[in-house]
């Protein structure tokens, strides 16, 4: 995305009580941009949530609902947080702005405002945002497979574990290496395993692609796939998927003592989290010591329970 392409195609929601304003701010925006429009405060949140505009022209002084307890209540949702808000108001004292940006606002606009210097402005701050967007993206990512990062998996896996133990729900996880790839990266180079490493993450995250589930690279050669709310069964579904989607790449291994080609071991574990727990780490150890399982029973397979 260019530098001219990350100030335009934004989708800009415009708050105020006043339909006339609604409608002089939609069209010096609407060439550049969707704008959608809410009368107060409690419609601003609704449509926010539904739609998560990528900014909000924002009225401070409305009934009900004013601008500043709209900005507060957006901070307070880990949904909306993110998004940045320009205040459009007539109140014009630097108290009044100092407040608008002490409670959160990036930017804060009088009334009456100039046309074009409110495009400037909404242009300057969608490419702050999205700028924020791509770096906080690419800090959850991982380089070279594209998939999850083990920060992003940590977080996640906190953030499910707690609501699968507040709704009583089970939690699954499947903790994935790739067999002998030290012999194939010695055998057929790095950049062939770091490819190999790519093909084999993208057949993984095939295999669960429900919006909750989520696919990490947890360390070199090892992913982590997080099921929240999936059972054992289910669990042994997406396993036994996985190995066949591999077993389909057929990628040559040529000094791989378990098998002609790249195949994976698996450690599966699910947990019924307990009500007042917060911590994860159960159903990643019990995934680990079932990995080592099936390492030592002969690879390219997976292992389901301690006692099996
Ligand atoms: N090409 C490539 N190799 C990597 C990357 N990260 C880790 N590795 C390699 O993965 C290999 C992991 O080796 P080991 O931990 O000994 O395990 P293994 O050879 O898979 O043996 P088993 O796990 O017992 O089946 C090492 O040779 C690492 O150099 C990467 O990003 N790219």
């Amino acid at each position: 995305m260019s530098w001219t392409d990350l100030a335009r195609n934004g989708r800009i929601l415009v708050v105020d009580d006043a339909m006339e304003n609604i409608q002089i701010l939609h069209h010096a925006l609407r060439e550049e941009h969707e704008v959608l429009f809410a009368l107060d405060g409690e419609q601003a949140l609704q449509i926010a949530l539904e739609q998560q505009p990528d900014l909000i022209l924002l009225d401070a002084v409305m009934p009900g609902m004013d601008g500043y307890a709209v900005v507060a209540a957006l901070r307070a949702s880990p949904r909306l947080q993110d998004i940045p808000v320009i205040f459009v108001t007539a109140l014009s004292q630097p108290e009044d702005e100092t407040r608008a940006l002490d409670g959160g606002a990036v930017d804060f606009i009088s009334k009456p405002f100039n046309v074009a210097v409110v495009r400037a402005r909404v242009r300057s701050q969608l490419t702050i945002k999205r700028q924020a967007d791509l770096m906080r993206e690419l800090s959850m990512t991982d380089g070279l497979t594209g998939v999850a990062n083990r920060r992003n998996f940590n977080d996640t896996v906190d953030a499910e574990w707690r609501r699968c133990a507040r709704a009583g729900l089970p939690l699954s996880v499947i903790m994935i290496d790739i067999d002998h790839f030290k012999l194939y990266n010695d055998h057929y180079g790095h950049q062939a395993g770091d490819a190999c490493l790519q093909q084999i993450s993208a057949a993984m995250k095939r295999c669960a692609a429900r919006p909750q589930d989520l696919l990490a690279r947890y360390g070199g050669e090892e992913f982590i796939l997080l099921l929240p709310q999936e059972g054992a069964e289910g669990t042994e579904v997406v396993a036994n998927r996985m190995l066949e989607e591999v077993r389909k790449l057929a990628i040559p291994h040529a000094t791989s003592p378990s098998a002609p080609q790249v195949t994976l071991s698996m450690g599966l574990a699910t947990l019924l989290p307990p009500s007042d727990s917060t911590d994860p780490s159960p159903a990643i150890r019990l995934a680990d010591a079932n990995l080592y399982r099936a390492k030592q029973t002969g690879r390219n397979r997976y292992c389901i329970s301690l006692d099996n």
